[in-house]
């Protein structure tokens, strides 16, 4: 059984992937925090920007197998498989998807033609079988997915540095600076402005590449 909290299509906003068109499927639940306000503070990952309770959202729902989960996904993709030159492009998100996402998924997936990303903590090791890995190190979780196609590090965090995360097995490393726009200001941490920080530490620090989250910007999903 697979939880979803909503699956949509859009563009990637985020990391080398960004404009990318792609399904989401944002799984339900996280590890890292309950998703209720009320949580935020005492939670180990405490600046998230998304809702992910539930099964209530735009194409959301309960799932029993992999096979109907796929035959969902690929049904948002809005061309036959191969058609307009481009490949079919799957983002699992959540949440957290690597409580759920599992390689029957995924092979569901690639046999409907799609490619597969995930966006993850970190905390949990990714099935095999998965083309893009973007995983984002939350400070002080352990990192257990140590390898992957991009790091995209969101900035700054309490207690995080860049440098701890430079030697691992990425083929990109990014930094986001951190939107606290959706927080309330007494939960906000104390940063005059996470986007020079950002700016900054990539123009000192070139192994580095800006990642802005444009779906914002373009006020879409
Ligand atoms: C909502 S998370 C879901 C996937 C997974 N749980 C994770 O944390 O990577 C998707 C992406 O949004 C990023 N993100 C979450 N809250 C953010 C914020 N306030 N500002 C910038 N990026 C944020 C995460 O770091 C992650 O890269
Ligand atoms: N357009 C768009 N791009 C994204 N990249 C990562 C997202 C996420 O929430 O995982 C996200 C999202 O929510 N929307
Ligand atoms: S780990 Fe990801 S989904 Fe979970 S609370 Fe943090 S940003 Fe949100
Ligand atoms: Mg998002």
């Amino acid at each position: 059984m697979y939880s979803i909290k909503e699956a949509f299509y859009t563009l990637q906003g985020e990391g080398m992937q960004a404009g990318r068109a792609s399904v989401f499927c944002r799984f339900s639940g996280c590890n890292l925090w309950s998703g209720r306000e009320q949580d935020r503070e005492r939670a180990q990952c405490r600046f998230c920007d998304t809702d992910f309770v539930g099964t209530d959202g735009e194409g959301g729902g309960r799932f029993a197998n992999a096979a109907g989960l796929a035959e969902h996904i690929a049904g948002l993709w809005p061309f036959a498989a191969g058609a307009q030159g481009a490949t079919p492009y799957v983002v699992f998100t959540g949440g957290e998807p690597l409580l759920q996402l599992d390689e029957a998924l995924i092979e569901a997936m690639h046999q409907r033609g799609f490619e597969v990303a995930v966006e993850t903590n970190g905390t949990l090791t990714a099935p095999a079988g998965i083309d893009w890995i973007c995983v984002s190190p939350k400070g002080n979780t352990p990192l257990t997915q140590t390898s992957g196609h991009e790091l995209k590090l969101v900035y700054p965090q309490q207690g995080v540095s860049p440098e701890h995360f430079a030697d691992l097995d990425f083929d990109h490393f990014l930094l986001q600076p951190m939107d606290v726009s959706h927080m309330a200001p007494s939960s906000q941490p104390r940063h005059d402005n996470p986007l020079q920080a950002t700016l900054d530490y990539c123009m000192t620090h070139p192994l580095w590449r800006f990642s802005l989250q444009t779906h914002k910007i373009a006020g879409i999903a």
